[in-house]
């Protein structure tokens, strides 16, 4: 049977919001049609009045933290979490316990992930065993056991023979290797980036090239062994200017950036609270700025979230043994949507295409398009109604966020994956209820 979602406000191809229909059938976009017009006897209608319709979000760099941390998160409450966000596609970091480096956890990723009936999770493999840097895994039955990219994220991979030998293996395979970028011999143990409060706190300081020197690295390997070599989340602006040199001269490297990176910067952390401790750290205001610019250009290609969940008590540690990391699945789309396009900064479509379509074109998914024939991934967005960030209300495990408090509009209320709402807000429930209609 099909489902219709009715009068929803669609952005078309010039990025103009129009009033439509969009008809849902067999897992796959059916039609899109002018408002009113698809509604017939038996189908299911949903009213989508003044909401804006989207393609479901993509996010390309999250921690599941299953197997083996699932007091911090499992893939049920990540992919929860994720469909709360109003993501339908998310590929998931190895440094799990076991690390994913075996065909094995690879379909243990999977099995979960299909067993939670959520969103469609991706897995990355780790580029090294165990995430050591000191044996690559093998490439080619990870690829086999659906590993789609390799990655020893949480961690850089410091020997430049080794990053060059991962890339060639990854280049015969066809796959991207996804590079953390940090040089750990110039971090040793520092909390936070370099900068006025790490001299407050007389911290040490993570400096910039840190990051920027892997990269630039990285980008020479991926020249000279033609993989597609691709940035995690990228926080400085010496990384940037690095990465546009490299699209200018042809190398096939592609680039994230998070929501924190874009938002915070150094200056803003208000006192040595950990839940602004995240790997890379909130720079200086001109790398939050290069970011931006960068962003907005195309030099990166899409956002990411680094959704990083972590217990209370691991966070209670203080800022020198703490974990890095904060959540991002639930925040991410009305913190953007709130600071650049309801400010006017940014356009809407831009903001939604770096989400979608953008991510999906970097990894070759079939996915991030709202139009007929595609994949029914689809999140309905509230625009208009505030609401403070409220942890306890997350459905993810975990409750580090710096952004508790902040008054945010455009929250996704509903979400659909293959045409099966998996997560819908309240009030969209009673919306339903009162019409005497069901989504499922
Ligand atoms: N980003 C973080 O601060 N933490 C990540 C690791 C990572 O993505 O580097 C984690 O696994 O907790
Ligand atoms: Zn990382």
């Amino acid at each position: 049977m099909a489902v219709i979602i009715t009068n929803a406000s669609v952005l078309n191809s010039e990025g103009q919001p129009e009033r439509m229909d969009v008809e849902i059938k067999n897992g796959i976009i059916a039609g899109i049609a002018e408002a009113g017009s698809l509604k017939a006897a038996g189908q299911e209608v949903i009213e989508a009045e003044g909401k804006l319709l989207i393609p479901g979000l993509i996010d390309m760099h999250v921690h599941l933290r299953e197997p083996g941390f699932e007091h911090k998160e499992t893939i049920e409450t990540g992919s929860r979490s994720a469909a709360k966000g109003g993501f339908t596609t998310i590929a998931c970091m190895p440094n799990t316990k076991p690390v994913t480096d075996s065909p094995e956890v690879v379909s243990l990723v999977l099995g979960k992930a299909r067993e939670a009936g959520l969103v469609k999770v991706l897995p990355y493999a780790a580029i090294t065993k165990n995430e050591l840097g000191e044996e690559l895994t093998d490439f080619a039955a990870l690829k086999e056991a659906g590993a789609i990219g390799f990655t020893d994220d949480g961690v850089g991979v410091q020997s430049a023979q080794m990053m060059k030998d991962a890339m060639k293996r990854a280049a015969a395979l066809n796959m991207p290797v996804i590079a953390h970028c940090e040089d750990n011999t110039l971090v040793e143990g520092a909390p936070v980036a370099e900068g006025a409060f790490a001299e407050k706190y007389g911290l040490k300081g993570i400096p910039n090239e840190s990051e920027a020197i892997h990269v630039g690295r990285d980008i020479l390997l991926a020249e000279a062994t033609g993989v597609h070599y691709h940035v995690c989340h990228v926080s400085t602006e010496q990384s940037i200017r690095l990465i546009r040199l490299g699209k200018q001269i042809g190398v096939k490297v592609t680039a994230e950036v998070c929501p924190h990176h874009l938002l915070l910067s150094e200056e803003d952390i208000p006192g040595p609270d950990t839940n602004w401790k995240m790997n890379p750290p909130l720079r200086s205001r001109r790398d939050v700025e290069a970011c931006i610019e960068a962003l907005l250009d195309g030099t990166i290609d899409m956002i990411v979230t680094d959704h990083a969940p972590h217990s209370a008590e691991e966070k209670a540690k203080g800022m020198l043994l703490s974990p890095f990391g904060i959540v991002g699945f639930e925040t991410a789309f009305p913190l953007l949507y709130t600071a650049f396009v309801a400010t006017g900064q940014w356009e809407l479509p831009l903001l939604v295409k770096r989400m979608t379509e953008d991510p999906a074109r970097v990894f070759g998914l079939n996915a991030g398009v709202l139009k007929a024939g595609a994949p029914a991934d689809l999140t309905l967005i509230d625009l208009d109604t505030e609401r403070e960030v409220n942890p306890d209300d997350f459905a993810t495990k975990g409750r580090n966020t710096p952004f508790a408090g902040w008054k945010l509009k455009g929250w996704p209320v509903a979400t659909w994956v293959d045409g099966r709402q998996v997560w819908s807000a309240g009030d969209m429930e009673s919306k339903k209820d009162e019409a005497g209609l069901s989504a499922d």
